[in-house]
């Protein structure tokens, strides 16, 4: 007997003609994109082209001026963004005064846990073994951009929005990074990543999206 044809994964996430204005001023945008189940697509733009504000839009911080976004083809609501979205943006989403195990429980507690993983699993695994307990304005940038990526290892969210994964990390956080990506992929997460230029991405080659600063939109 046959088996039937597979049927073709929906997208994970789809903007349509969106687009963000400030004060009038095109920030970016119309944009039509959609993001697959196991894809890294990296946005890639020059200082203040607009990625931190598409990010923002994408996660719900902020409201389009035009166009939508949809999330397994339905639009977005707060629910499903707790749940289905993860953003690891510059000011990271973590609380200075609270130790790495206490910020990750309370990720659990908006985010959900993903089945086969304990924060101490977690943070094991960015390296921050040892550190559990201690306040996280006691720890080092790069330290603190781990219990970010820990925090994402620990929600069930498929769709990460990540800001500049890369900034802060040492050479062996770098390479984590992608290895947290390559296992997201695989396991049939999807990722948008952004950087101004010094990607460290070495997975195959992503699909790209190119965002224009203000200057080079006018030209
Ligand atoms: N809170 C804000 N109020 C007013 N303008 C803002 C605000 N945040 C960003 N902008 C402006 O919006 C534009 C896009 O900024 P955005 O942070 O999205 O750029 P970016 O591509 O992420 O830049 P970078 O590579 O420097 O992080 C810039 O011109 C910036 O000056």
């Amino acid at each position: 007997m046959n088996s039937p044809a597979p049927l073709e994964a929906p997208a994970l996430l789809q903007a349509r003609g969106l687009a963000y204005l400030r004060n009038d001023e095109p920030i970016f945008g119309p944009l039509d994109f959609a993001l697959y189940p196991g894809e890294v697509v990296l946005i890639e733009g020059d200082n203040g082209s607009g990625k931190t504000t598409l990010l923002k839009v994408l996660s719900g911080l902020l409201a389009p001026s035009a166009g939508s976004v949809l999330l397994n083809g339905e639009p977005l609501t707060l629910a499903r963004l707790s749940h289905q979205v993860a953003l690891l943006g510059h000011l990271l989403g973590i609380k200075a005064e609270l130790s790495p195990l206490q910020n990750l429980r309370f990720a659990i507690g908006l985010g959900g846990l993903r089945p086969g993983i304990t924060p101490h699993h977690a943070l094991k695994s960015v390296g921050l073994d040892g550190y559990e307990d201690v306040p996280l304005r006691q720890l080092s940038a790069g330290q603190k951009k781990r219990v970010a990526l820990a925090r994402l290892l620990l929600v069930p969210a498929a769709l990460w929005l990540l800001d500049e994964p890369y900034a802060n990390l040492d050479r062996e956080g770098m390479a984590l990074v992608n290895r947290l990506l390559e296992v997201h992929a695989l396991r049939g997460g999807a990722a948008l990543i952004t950087s101004h230029g010094a990607y460290a991405y070495t997975s195959g080659t992503p699909r790209r999206l190119q965002l224009h600063a203000p200057a080079e939109k006018a030209a």
